[in-house]
């Protein structure tokens, strides 16, 4: 903190903070209006607690000290009930509607982050941690819930109910109000020394969450691998120290927590330890501030209620302040996920007839078969040393059935990734005509969801009925293995296809582009793994299906290349043969 530059960065800091405090406010546009309900309702039935504590007062005067008919009360007990009623139904209002509001707030942003994350298309998304990515739209957002479910609630309250406490106080005995007065600052300050601190600390708290999430994940997925292997324990050892960084790292969030929340407390008793004595001494006849005049028991006890509830919402506040910091260091993260920084894909900003797609447009519509001319493309990927495609030219003509040959690694698959517009071309351009043509693609390794073998096909077209699907599992030969299973296409099955074999998850993958009736078919293997019997059948149902189509599909089988219409091979070097 002592050279210049830490010296200048303090105004900086705060400015930034301000700045990131106005964005986190601007998220909760869309349910501004639950919130100001609840914060209505919440600073109304602060109000309401004078009139309840006068009542309350009044009752214990007119009963206890003057004697009074018990049924000249009943009108005051009344009003006392009424006001309580009143209260009680304020801030269940108020509870309900910042619950709403958090939640209806945290689903949009989930919705956003999700819609983002999947627009950058599959080669980004096949490179992150899925258990990092499921953090952050998990834990990550939820860490707004205490921010906009409860800081902002306190920090209204804090703004309207003491004040109108205080200004209660002055008027009623201003002894007591300067008492008020001059304890109040003590809590805002010391919350803003804490509030430094604390943001720090729940960033390195998520962070290490996310860590823990992504590394936790990771090794799940590879379990079978980590016991072939026998590295169970040397794993064990690594998730046993993220587990121990996150431990610390929550114990410290946890730590300021408390404190802040235990040095309000022991602020708050003080001062209302002082008002009792003032009161006490005041009865006792020891302290005469009043100039003679004589203190009520109503009086006394009336701000004796008030006082306590002065620091309340207070307390709460600094019940909420790490929330702050929370949500604080996680809208870093998400505006750090949601940020553009990927490069935009020169491939799709060269189509100026295509609209920008990362992955198969959803919106594409036009069902007649297109023509697709490669114009001297170079593809490298991301990190690699060489092109994995190199001046590539190729004219494929609607309708036209075309196989990729050539060796492993010779390229076939970056083809059809470029083609299916995931991949950014180094050089050239790949015109489709006409350019809203339907795409569909499946991949080598179809990505398959925990769910039935139905929800997985139903993602290429989540409105089809149980004929089209049944259709498209017949025509892949899905059928073939699933009439086996206990539940047939109902039967669930795990993240990544565990419990299905290559060649079945791969048939799925070929029934969800079935499904998905694209103008375009990319088909990357579709009969890998296949006992020639079933190769022969997906073939059949292949060659039926490209009929109206053009179809190309990278393959290492002679069958496969007997069915295609024309047959192109890539050579080692990524080129044209
Ligand atoms: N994500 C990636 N990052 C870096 N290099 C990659 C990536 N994907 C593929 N490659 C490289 O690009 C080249 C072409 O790979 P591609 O998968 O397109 O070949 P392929 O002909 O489909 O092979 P196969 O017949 O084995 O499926 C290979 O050298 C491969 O190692």
């Amino acid at each position: 903190m002592d050279s210049p530059d830490a010296a200048e960065s303090l105004p900086q800091a705060s400015a930034s903070r301000t700045a990131q405090i106005r964005r986190l406010d601007a998220l909760a546009a869309p349910v501004r209006g639950r919130l100001r309900v609840a914060g209505g309702c919440t600073v109304v039935a602060g109000w309401l607690l004078v009139p309840q504590a006068a009542l309350i007062a009044l009752l214990v005067q007119r009963g206890f000290v003057e004697g009074a008919e018990p049924t000249t009360l009943v009108p005051a007990l009344l009003a006392l009930v009424a006001v309580g009623v009143a209260r009680a139904a304020l801030l269940l209002g108020a509870r309900r509607n910042a619950d709403r509001a958090s939640t209806e707030l945290r689903a949009g942003l989930r919705r956003t982050l999700a819609g983002r994350l999947l627009g950058r298309g599959a080669p980004w998304l096949r490179r992150q941690r899925s258990g990092g990515l499921s953090e952050l739209a998990a834990t990550h957002v939820d860490a707004l819930d205490g921010y906009f479910g409860g800081y902002l609630l306190a920090r209204l309250e804090v703004s309207m109910v003491p004040l109108a406490y205080l200004v209660v106080a002055f008027l009623v005995e201003p002894v007591v109000g300067v008492l008020l007065l001059v304890t109040m600052p003590l809590a805002p300050v010391f919350m803003m020394l804490v509030g430094r601190g604390a943001q720090a600390a729940s960033q390195g708290q998520l962070r290490a969450l996310s860590r823990m999430g992504g590394h936790f994940a990771d090794r799940l997925r590879g379990l079978g691998l980590i016991r072939v292997y026998g590295r169970g324990e040397a794993e064990l050892a690594g998730i046993g120290d993220a587990a121990e960084g996150l431990r610390e790292r929550s114990l410290k969030v946890l730590r300021i927590a408390f404190l802040s929340s235990a040095v309000l407390e022991f602020f708050a008793s003080v001062s209302v330890a002082l008002i009792a004595l003032y009161l006490g001494m005041s009865y006792l006849g020891m302290m005469d501030l009043r100039g003679g005049a004589a203190l009520t028991l109503g009086t006394g006890l009336f701000l004796l209620l008030l006082a306590p509830e002065f620091y309340a919402p207070m307390r709460r506040l600094a019940a909420h302040y790490h929330d702050r910091a929370s949500a604080l260091a996680a809208l870093e993260e998400i505006e750090h996920a949601l940020a553009d920084d990927v490069e935009p894909a020169p491939s799709l900003a060269e189509r100026p007839e295509s609209p920008a797609r990362s992955t198969p447009a959803v919106t594409d519509t036009s069902t007649a078969a297109p023509a697709v001319s490669l114009q001297h493309i170079s593809v490298r990927h991301a990190g690699a040393a060489r092109d994995a495609l190199s001046a590539v030219s190729l004219d494929i003509a609607p309708g036209e059935f075309v196989a990729l040959a050539g060796g492993s690694g010779s390229g076939k698959s970056t083809l059809l990734e470029a083609v299916a517009g995931w991949l950014p071309l180094r050089e050239g351009r790949i015109e489709i005509a006409p350019h809203d043509a339907r795409i569909g693609y499946a991949p080598q390794r179809p990505y398959l969801f925990h769910g039935s073998i139905a929800d997985n096909l139903r993602i290429a077209r989540p409105d089809a009925d149980d004929a089209a699907l049944h259709a498209a599992a017949e025509a892949a030969q899905v059928m073939r293995f699933t009439a086996r299973l206990p539940d047939g296409l109902d039967t669930v099955i795990g993240e990544r296809g565990f419990g299905l074999s290559g060649g079945e998850a791969r048939r799925i993958a070929l029934a969800r582009l079935f499904l998905r009736n694209p103008a375009l078919a990319l088909l990357d293997e579709p009969t890998a793994f296949l006992d020639p019997d079933t190769e022969r059948a997906v073939l059949d149902a292949l060659a039926m299906f490209a009929r109206g189509r053009t179809l190309i599909v990278a393959t290492h089988s002679d069958a496969a290349l007997a069915t295609a219409g024309r047959v192109v091979t890539l050579d080692a070097s990524g080129g044209l043969r």
